[in-house]
């Protein structure tokens, strides 16, 4: 159902997908305590967060910032209802993964070829083929697998993607069996316009109930990005608590959207997300101290502790 805002029509409830412990620290140099990370975990569950991407099943050698990724898994409190996906490139990932105890996975593919190539070192075709095998032994077990498409709005080699291309990946993903489809802008470069384009084309081919929307903000736009993509319909939101992150094979990709910020948008328009935001600025802080480093949500750092 949806309620009319400004004049547009908007989802009721919007579901946000909290990719921070995930996508937020894969791309630091320090590597960070298991425990930390646990912890934020912990306490991101206790904010009411239905979804919280966990850790990556991926090659230490490639990412060691994830190497931790079993017992983080195994180290985690999991809350009733909340859902703990990770990522999973391979079947020898999704392997690992279930051995360490997970319920929900998520194949990662891209529209850009160059970035397919230097992200999960194989073609856009040959990654369809692993994420295949990964999604029929996933159905076998009744583990849902979600599906991102990177470098939807732009890629860091390529420049410019053609929206057909990214509604083909998704199309692919989607009929493969991957329950949602995440469109990523993975350096951050898309504007409203873009947004809108790239969904036109990617909704022709997959249910608007099927996608979700994943902006990183480097130019400033991740905001008014998921607002368009709200319009359309789309009510799966990606972010990540204080606005940690950015793809290790994305050169001058900045942090994504904060889960902060965008929970303050949707709770000014009335649409209902379940998720305190004051317990996530609590998770942001905790987060920020462990690395010492400022928020790099304005709203933690207009409200503090105070909202
Ligand atoms: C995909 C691979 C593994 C291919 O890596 P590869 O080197 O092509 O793999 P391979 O199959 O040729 O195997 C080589 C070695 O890797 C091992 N290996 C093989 N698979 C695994 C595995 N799953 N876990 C651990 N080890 C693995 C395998 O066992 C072997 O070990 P060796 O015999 O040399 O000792 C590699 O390229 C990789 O790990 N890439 C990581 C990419 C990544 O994590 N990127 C960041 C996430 S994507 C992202 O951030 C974008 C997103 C999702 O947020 C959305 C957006 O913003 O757009």
């Amino acid at each position: 159902s949806s309620s009319t805002i400004t004049g547009h029509a908007y989802p009721k409830f919007v579901k946000i997908v909290e990719v921070g412990p995930r996508d937020g620290l894969q791309n630091e140099k320090e590597i960070v305590p298991t425990g930390v990370k646990i912890q934020l975990i912990d306490m991101l569950s206790g904010a009411g967060l239905p979804v919280i991407e966990a850790t990556s099943f991926v090659s230490s050698k490639w990412v060691p910032q994830m190497a931790d990724h079993s017992d983080v898994l195994r180290g985690i409190q999991r809350a009733p209802h909340v859902q703990y996906p990770v990522l999973t490139p391979n079947l020898q990932g999704f392997q690992d993964a279930v051995a360490a105890g997970a319920t929900e996975v998520a194949v990662f593919g891209s529209a850009s070829e160059t970035f397919s190539k230097k992200n999960i070192n194989c073609s856009i075709d040959e990654s369809m083929l692993r994420f295949e095998e990964v999604i029929n032994t996933a159905r076998e077990r009744q583990i849902p697998v979600r599906g991102y498409v990177s470098c939807a709005l732009g890629c860091p080699h390529e420049g410019h993607i053609e929206p057909s291309k990214v509604a083909e990946v998704a199309k692919r993903l989607y009929e493969m069996g991957c329950y949602e489809i995440s469109l990523g802008d993975t350096i951050g470069v898309g504007t409203p316009g873009s947004m809108f384009k790239m969904l036109q084309s990617v909704m022709k081919e997959v249910p608007t109930s099927a996608l979700a929307v994943h902006c990183h903000d480097t130019y400033g736009q991740a905001l008014p990005n998921i607002l368009t993509a709200l319009q359309m319909g789309v009510c799966v939101v990606d972010s990540a608590v204080a606005g940690l992150g950015g793809c290790p094979y994305a050169q001058g990709s900045s942090g994504n959207v904060s889960t902060e910020d965008v929970l303050y948008m949707l709770h000014g328009m009335d649409i209902e997300t379940g998720v305190n935001i004051a317990k996530v600025i609590e998770a942001g802080d905790f987060i920020c101290n462990a690395l010492r480093r400022e928020t790099n949500s304005k709203v933690a750092r207009a409200k503090g502790r105070t909202l």
